[in-house]
């Protein structure tokens, strides 16, 4: 049998640290690197550090884990932003993940309402050939904002720019979801597979997902949730409240669902990152 190898307190403490701080993945195997540590080595010993298997290791350093651009996860208490206090009510490690209070103001959330209701289509899912198809595991209603569309949509896409330290540039279009009673997100990942045959088509602009905001525009009277499986979390859909989670492509800890409306409505809005600038592919 192969020695184990064996981690000093230290070394553990500084890859908890450095991950909490923001920094991925390949970016803390490069700094061993430069520290002169044998790459494989690191692989093994970050894996065992971060509790992640040593093959999703593998494969987030390889084509899928992003190089360019990471959010800075927001500080507890709060965040205050052109006097707007953003609380930060929950913390995870793993995934790095914010429950975020009073991100949007009642005004806001209900003006979004009313500026996506007349446009609500059947919500959408990129298959494997990077092709958006109706799909039985997402039964809701969107819609999509282009970048700074509205005065609005332009502050908000601002705040979280300015929140999470990554330019709105970086932001995919806003977008609503509607869903009544019944209707839910069934667990998915929002980064693209780097397994996927279409994943070069769908990252050859702005690159990898690296974080998502989902924000609640409404407080469904029962159900609705986001939930995180594999952390055993849920987020309680609130108005004007969100959950911000950071991932690396191929991380299994980001799993996550809209958990069924079992009465009333939720709506809410979504913010999803890259890792370069994104600019919407024009049509065909
Ligand atoms: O509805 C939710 O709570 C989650 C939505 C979501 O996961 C997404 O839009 O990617
Ligand atoms: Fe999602």
């Amino acid at each position: 049998m192969h020695p184990r190898t064996t981690i000093s307190p230290e070394l553990r403490e500084w890859i908890l640290a450095t991950t909490r701080a923001g920094h991925g993945v390949p970016e803390v195997l490069r700094l061993l690197k430069e520290n002169g540590y044998d790459p494989r080595q690191s692989r093994s010993i970050v894996a065992e550090v971060l509790k992640l298997p040593l093959a999703t290791l593998l494969a987030s350093t390889a084509k899928g884990s992003p190089q360019g651009l990471r959010t800075k996860h927001p500080e507890a208490p709060e965040v205050c932003i052109d006097g707007h206090a953003v609380g930060v009510s929950l913390g995870v490690d793993m995934p790095a993940l914010r429950v975020l209070e009073n991100i949007l103001s009642a005004e806001e959330c209900d003006e979004l309402i009313e500026l996506a209701r007349p446009r609500l289509q059947r919500a959408l899912t990129v298959d494997s050939e990077g092709r958006h198809q109706v799909d039985q595991r997402r039964t809701s209603e969107g819609m999509f904002f282009t970048l700074n569309e509205v005065p609005l949509v332009g502050r908000i896409e601002q705040r979280l720019a300015t929140l999470l330290g990554v330019p709105a540039s970086h932001g995919e279009g806003l977008q609503i979801l509607h869903y009544l009673p019944g209707q839910e997100y069934e667990p998915h990942f929002d980064w693209f597979d780097p397994e996927q045959p279409g994943y070069g088509a769908i990252t050859a602009v702005g690159g990898q997902r690296i974080a998502s905001v989902v924000m609640y525009l409404n407080t469904p009277a029962q159900g609705g949730g986001t939930a995180f499986p594999e952390i055993g979390l849920t987020v309680t859909a609130r108005r004007g409240a969100a959950v911000y989670f950071a991932y690396e492509g191929g991380d299994q800890s980001s799993l996550h669902a809209g958990l069924p409306v079992l009465q009333g409505e939720k709506w809410i809005a979504t913010k999803w990152l890259r890792e370069r600038p994104y600019k919407k592919p024009k049509k065909a």
